[in-house]
């Protein structure tokens, strides 16, 4: 299909216990949001590592605008495009705020990495992440968590990245700071990023999502429109809690 970025195919993986993802299929548009639901345990995360380069695919095909991308390293793939943002707090912690969105810059070879162009880029999307601007100088592990996150954000970000995988970016943030994330998800979308989103606020995530694909035991089950997911009985009663009301903890 013309236009796809990403696409898996038939990819198996595993963490040396026998494979996780047992042939998963699945492509991602340019300019889409794709969310992945499933249960604890279904891959979800796998998956991104198989794309980021974090995990090498035992099977099956990563390509990358049509290029196998499997025999590259996490670097390489980093500059071809790909954005890793990890579950667990990624910021060096002693670090000013300013100082870690540089190091997302570094990365960049020859003169797009010269650092008169990386501190302009940080001041572009500095303007765009509050945070950053207020925060500036101090040590990032003296941020919350939510404000991490949005630091992380920014710093994928400075790669301008073709893709960028977000795993479970709400995870354990109070009900602001999940809404604050959903929104910066949503603003990126809207400025036509590629997403590839793991979600277990599954309902806040098929909100911001183009399509969703649904995951169990290391396959997808079922695709479709976030917003026809989001009405689907099967999946209201699996995915969103029971009878499709908002769950306590959703945005
Ligand atoms: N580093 C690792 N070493 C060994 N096994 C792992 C590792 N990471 C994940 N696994 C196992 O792989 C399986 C899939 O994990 P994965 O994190 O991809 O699931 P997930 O769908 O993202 O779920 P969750 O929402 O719990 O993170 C699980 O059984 C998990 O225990």
């Amino acid at each position: 299909m013309a236009g796809q970025l990403l696409v898996l195919d038939n990819v198996t993986a595993g963490y040396g216990l026998g494979d996780v993802l047992h042939g998963v299929d699945l492509a991602v548009s340019e300019g889409e949001v794709v969310c992945l639901i499933g249960p604890n345990g279904a891959g979800k995360s796998t998956v991104l590592r198989t794309v980021s380069g974090l995990l090498r695919p035992g099977g099956g095909r990563v390509l990358l605008r049509g290029e196998p991308v499997d025999a590259l390293s996490p670097r390489e793939r980093l500059l071809r495009g790909i954005a890793h943002v990890p579950q667990e707090r990624s910021l060096f912690p002693a670090m000013s705020v300013w100082d870690n969105l540089l190091m997302g810059g570094h990365i960049l070879p020859g003169s797009r990495g010269g650092r008169a162009d990386v501190r302009r880029r940080a001041d572009v999307i500095a303007e765009r992440f509050p945070i950053v601007a207020a925060r500036r100088g101090d040590a990032a592990g003296s941020l919350s968590g939510g404000e991490q996150k949005q630091v992380e954000l920014a710093r994928a970000l400075m790669l301008d990245p073709a893709l960028m995988l977000l795993d479970e970016p709400s995870i354990g943030l109070e009900p602001r700071a999940r809404h604050a994330v959903f929104e910066t998800v949503r603003s990126l979308a809207d400025g036509g990023r590629t997403i590839l989103l793991v979600e277990q606020n599954a309902r806040s995530g098929l909100a911001v999502s183009d399509r969703g694909a649904i995951m169990e035991s290391g396959r997808v089950r079922l695709t479709g429109s976030g917003v026809s997911l989001l009405a689907d009985p099967r999946v209201a009663r699996l995915y969103l809690g029971a009878g499709g009301g908002t769950r306590k903890e959703e945005v």
